[in-house]
């Protein structure tokens, strides 16, 4: 596939939303999960999920989390049910050799559809473990194939992505160009480490291929700073 083709997959318009230190962090070099915005930041996120088909997370996150990524407010999921849409949005975990937890928090917590994306080397045993709790989507050969994905995804009826993560999903989608927007709360904390993971982890581009972006809003949240960017077509 050349880049050109790369770029008209049929796809979901596919966002990236993050709480991000002050000094690009997304958790601390332990790498568990940490506090880094307040309860508005909160209310947007959940706004987000509210109005998204899916959210999709690395198996890192799971792992490091345990996230449910439910929607907290009762209005929003009275809202999406009202509108004929299950409670939450569809969760989707990105898990080539089927880590994911039979007893995480995505499958003890709220209602909806899960979704466990697995290569060809997931061991079959977990994968029938696993279809009783999920729909199994398999992509790729040993590493989720991120473009097989969000195209299957798409005809699964998934429009609106949000991405939560973490650090190497985040490259992976970006250095694909697989990323529409970034949405992400700048918090007044710094939490350092040069091993704890940044916003965006993986290899790095070199200079002469970095991404640009297109600066679409900002507004200041409690002591930080909530920023979305468009990610520019190349
Ligand atoms: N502050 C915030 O907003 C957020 C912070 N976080 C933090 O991020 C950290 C987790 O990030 P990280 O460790 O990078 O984990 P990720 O959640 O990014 O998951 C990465 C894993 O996903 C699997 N994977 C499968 N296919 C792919 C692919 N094509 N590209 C990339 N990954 C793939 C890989 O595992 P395998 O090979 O086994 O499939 C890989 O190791 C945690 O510390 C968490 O707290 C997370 C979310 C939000
Ligand atoms: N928006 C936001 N602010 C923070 O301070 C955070 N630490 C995070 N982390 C993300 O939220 C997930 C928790 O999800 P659930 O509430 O369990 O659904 C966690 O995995 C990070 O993705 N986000």
């Amino acid at each position: 596939m050349n880049e050109k083709q790369t770029n008209t997959i049929n796809r979901p318009f596919i966002f990236l939303n993050a709480a991000v230190s002050a000094d690009g962090k997304i958790s601390t070099k332990e790498r568990k999960q940490v506090k880094i915005s307040g309860d508005n930041d909160f209310e947007r996120v959940d706004e987000l999920k509210k109005e998204s088909d899916g959210v999709m997370v690395g198996i890192g996150t799971v792992l490091a989390d345990d996230p449910s990524l439910t929607i907290k407010s009762e209005n929003r999921k009275k809202y999406r049910k009202n509108n004929g849409l299950d409670e939450n949005p569809a969760r989707i975990v990105v898990d080539s050799n089927g880590r994911t937890p039979i007893d995480a928090d995505i499958f003890k917590k709220g209602e909806g559809k899960r979704v466990i994306a697995v290569s060809k080397c997931a061991p079959e045993k977990k994968i029938k473990t696993l279809k009783e709790k999920a729909d199994i989507i398999v992509a790729g050969n040993d590493k989720v194939d991120l473009k097989i994905l969000v195209e299957k995804l798409k005809d699964m009826g998934i429009e609106k992505l949000m991405v939560e993560g973490g650090s190497n999903l985040n490259w992976s989608l970006l250095s694909l160009k697989l990323v529409d927007e970034i949405h992400a709360f700048i918090g007044n904390i710094i939490i350092g480490g040069s091993t704890a993971p940044s916003l965006v982890g993986g290899s790095g581009f070199p200079e002469t291929d970095m991404l640009k972006l297109k600066l679409v809003d900002f507004e200041q949240m409690d002591d930080g700073l909530l920023v979305r960017w468009q990610v520019e077509k190349q």
